[in-house]
C-alpha cells in the first residue's frame, strides 16, 4: 500500500508575504541595480528569522521592472536573492519562495503588482488552497492592493516609500501601519494581532 507522503499544510494566517525594496532592504528611486546596491535593513533580516522560528512561513513578492528597463539582468537579481537567503538562513530563518515580476509597466503581464499574480505564484508553490487571512507587508499601495485582491491582510511599513504612501492616504482603510517590518513582527509574534 502506498503510504501518502506527509504534506505540511500551512494555515494561511501563518504566511507572511513581504514586498522587497523598502521593506527588506533600502530602496532607491534609481532602482537597486547591483548586489552592492542591495543593502538590507539588519532588523528586517532578524525579523524574517524570528518569523520562521515562531512558526510562520515567509515569502517575498517583488516588482523588478529594472530588468525590463535594462538596468540589470536576472543573474544580478538572483545574486541579490542568494544573499538574502544566506543572511536569513544565517540567523536561523528561511525564505520559502521569492516571486518576482521582471516586466515593465507596458508589458501587460499578470504578475506586476498591484495585480496579484506574484501572490498566486506563492500560493501555488506552497500548495495553499487560499491566501485568505495571510499577511502582505509593503511600502507601496500597489503591494497592499495586490494582497487585498486575494484576501490578504495589509500592513504598511514606513520604511522605503512608506511615508510617502501614508501621506497620500488613499486605499489604506484596511492597513495596519508600522514603523518597520521588525515592529510588525514584534506584535505578530506576541499574538497581539487577532
Ligand atoms: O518594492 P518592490 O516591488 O520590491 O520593488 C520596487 C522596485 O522594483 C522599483 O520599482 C520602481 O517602480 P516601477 O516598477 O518603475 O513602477 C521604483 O519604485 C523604484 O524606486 C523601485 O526600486
Ligand atoms: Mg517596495
Ligand atoms: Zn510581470
Amino acid at each position: 500500500m502506498l503510504s501518502s507522503l506527509p504534506v505540511t499544510v500551512i494555515p494561511p494566517e501563518k504566511l507572511v508575504i513581504l514586498d522587497r525594496d523598502g521593506v527588506i532592504n533600502y530602496d532607491s528611486d534609481a532602482y537597486i541595480k547591483s548586489l552592492a546596491e542591495w543593502i538590507p535593513y539588519p532588523s528586517a533580516i532578524s525579523a524574517m528569522a524570528r518569523l520562521t522560528q515562531a512558526g510562520f512561513t515567509v515569502a517575498v513578492a517583488t516588482n523588478q521592472s529594472g530588468i525590463a528597463r535594462g538596468y540589470y539582468d536576472e543573474s544580478t537579481l538572483d545574486a541579490m536573492h542568494e544573499r538574502l537567503n544566506a543572511l536569513v538562513n544565517a540567523e536561523g530563518g528561511e525564505v520559502a519562495h521569492i516571486a518576482y515580476c521582471p516586466h515593465g509597466p507596458d508589458d501587460q503581464c499578470d504578475c506586476r503588482k498591484p495585480l496579484p499574480g506574484l501572490l498566486t505564484e506563492i500560493q501555488q508553490k506552497l500548495k495553499l488552497s487560499s491566501l485568505q487571512g495571510s499577511w502582505m507587508v509593503g511600502d507601496s499601495l500597489r503591494d497592499l492592493q495586490a494582497g487585498e485582491a486575494v484576501g490578504c491582510r495589509s500592513v504598511l511599513v514606513k520604511t522605503g516609500k512608506g511615508e510617502k504612501t501614508l501621506a497620500k492616504g488613499a486605499g489604506l482603510e484596511h492597513a495596519l501601519i508600522y514603523a518597520d517590518l521588525a515592529a510588525f513582527v514584534d506584535d505578530l509574534i506576541a499574538e497581539l494581532l487577532d
